[in-house]
């Protein structure tokens, strides 16, 4: 996208890529700028801390972190930016995911991540979409006709 992106999507590793890409896809059909990148506060620690310093001079207005496992990366980078920082945990193998949504769910008080389900990127999207809908009267437009496509779609079910 040419536009400054306003979302910035990480990932801790490119294994995450399948999950994460359903939050890619979401902001696209809505018209949101992002960014998609490799962040991991395990594996490059100066690189999330740089990240997420500079995110809001950049221009990002919020920031989707999706992570496997022992899952910090999301709650990390609340630590370095005031961004509302959204988590989404991916599944993981040994564990079912069950470590991921608990490593985003529980941060201690005064850092806050918003913790969407284990594989919930798509939501993650909507939700950033929500946030920037607050100043944006066209992306609230989208927002609401989405909504009353699916509503629409829902009611003409016949069985
Ligand atoms: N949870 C984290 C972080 C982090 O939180 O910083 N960095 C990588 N990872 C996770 O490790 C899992 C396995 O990664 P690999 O597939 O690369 O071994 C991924 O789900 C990733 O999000």
């Amino acid at each position: 996208m040419s536009e400054s992106p306003r979302v910035g999507i990480v990932m801790g590793s490119t294994s995450d890529l399948d999950t994460m890409r359903a939050a890619a896809t979401m902001l696209q059909e809505l018209g949101v700028a992002f960014e998609l990148k490799v962040v991991s506060a395990h594996r490059t620690p100066d690189l999330m801390f740089r990240y997420a310093s500079e995110a809001a001079g950049r221009g990002l207005a919020v920031i989707i972190a999706g992570a496997g496992g022992a899952a910090h990366l999301p709650g990390m980078i609340a630590t370095k930016t005031n961004l509302p920082v959204i988590g989404v945990p991916v599944q993981s193998k040994a564990l079912n995911g069950l470590d991921s949504l608990l490593s985003i769910a529980q941060m201690p008080a005064g850092v806050p991540v918003a913790a969407m389900a284990i594989g919930g990127a798509a939501n993650a999207a909507l939700f950033a979409a929500r946030i920037l809908a607050l100043q944006d009267a066209a992306l609230a437009q989208r927002l609401a006709e989405r909504v009353a496509k699916i509503t629409a779609e829902v009611e003409a079910i016949e069985l």
